[in-house]
């Protein structure tokens, strides 16, 4: 022992804490996530899930060499995290019986299932933070809003942040209920610009374009857009470049102003922000 330190007692043996992160439903989110925290650095090593199905569970081991398990109880044994990504009604049977240890972080990527909830499934003593991200994860462009109790320790948002990180920005809200408009406008969104696409290319069609055609101008036109976007410029400015005085775009964009295109998006974005309330207020109600 060197001298400096011979007057000290041996040192008490702390357990490394650790690092494991343990996803409850391997499907179509998780798979993002564990794409984008792996590309991002984390060895697959670190990272466990829960699956239900063996043909998904098979894929996930070859597809990012982690650990996979058939019970939940197996996959979250000793994780300092649990990403909740099971269907918002597949939810309460996934977590049945489910016992988490004091301490461990979970997050929630589901629809519409409040803090409170999962709280009294689960109980106290856990660190909770809601998430919503959206499907352009995949790509590791996704958006998510995270919302968690002003109580919540620093290192529970900070694990959040680096799950939802490694697939695209991160943006903390201040109150739980913004997760609904949030949900509505960049959960659900990437339905609104396929829909789009879907929309324009029929009507080019209907115009006499070969359906091929108008479906591959109509997508290059979109990712072409979305990447001047891209640059910051504000949208508004964009589309008042394409609009030139007495032409094509000006004629269209009167159309749909006229139409009450804002009033139908406003009403979509209710509708959608309404329906995660309310699934928050049925599954408060599930025992
Ligand atoms: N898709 C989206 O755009 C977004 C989704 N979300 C949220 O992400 C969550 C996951 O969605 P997504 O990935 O699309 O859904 P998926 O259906 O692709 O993934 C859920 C997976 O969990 C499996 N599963 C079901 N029950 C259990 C269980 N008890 N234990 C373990 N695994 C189980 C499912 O198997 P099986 O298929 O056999 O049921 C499926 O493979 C949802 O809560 C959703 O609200 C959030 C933002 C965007
Ligand atoms: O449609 C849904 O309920 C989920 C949440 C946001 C996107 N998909």
């Amino acid at each position: 022992m060197p001298y400096h330190t011979a007057h000290l007692p041996p040192p008490l043996f702390v357990p490394r804490m650790s690092s494991a992160i343990a996803f409850i439903g391997g499907g179509n989110m998780a798979a993002s996530l564990i794409g984008g925290l792996i590309a991002a650095g984390r060895p697959a090593t670190e990272l466990r899930v829960c699956e239900i199905d063996a043909d998904r569970r098979a894929w996930l081991a070859q597809t990012f060499g982690v650990d996979t398990f058939e019970a939940a109880a197996d996959a979250i044994a000793g994780a300092r995290g649990v990403v909740l990504a099971v269907k918002p009604q597949q939810m309460r049977s996934a977590l049945g019986g489910l016992t988490i240890a004091p301490g461990t972080i979970v997050v929630s990527i589901a629809a519409g299932i409040r803090l409170d909830t999962l709280q009294r499934w689960l109980g106290e003593g856990l660190h909770y933070v809601r998430c919503m991200p959206n499907t352009p994860a995949l790509m590791r462009s996704g958006i998510t809003g995270l919302y968690a109790a002003p109580t919540t320790p620093k290192d529970a948002r900070q694990l959040a942040e680096d799950i939802l990180g490694a697939v695209g920005d991160c943006v903390w809200l201040e109150d739980e209920t913004q997760i609904d408009a949030v949900t509505a406008l960049s959960g659900s969104g990437p339905a609104y610009y396929f829909l789009l696409t879907e929309v324009l290319r029929e009507a080019a069609a209907a115009l006499g374009l070969p359906a091929d055609t108008a479906k591959r101008l109509a997508r290059q036109t979109f990712i072409g857009a979305a990447r001047m976007a891209e640059t910051g410029t504000d949208v508004a400015l964009l589309r008042a470049q394409v609009t030139s005085k007495g032409g094509t775009t000006e004629a269209a964009v009167q159309h749909l102003e006229t139409a009450g295109l804002r009033r139908l998006f406003a009403e979509a974005l209710a509708a959608a922000a309404r329906r995660s309330a309310e699934l928050g207020e049925l599954f408060a109600r599930e025992d």
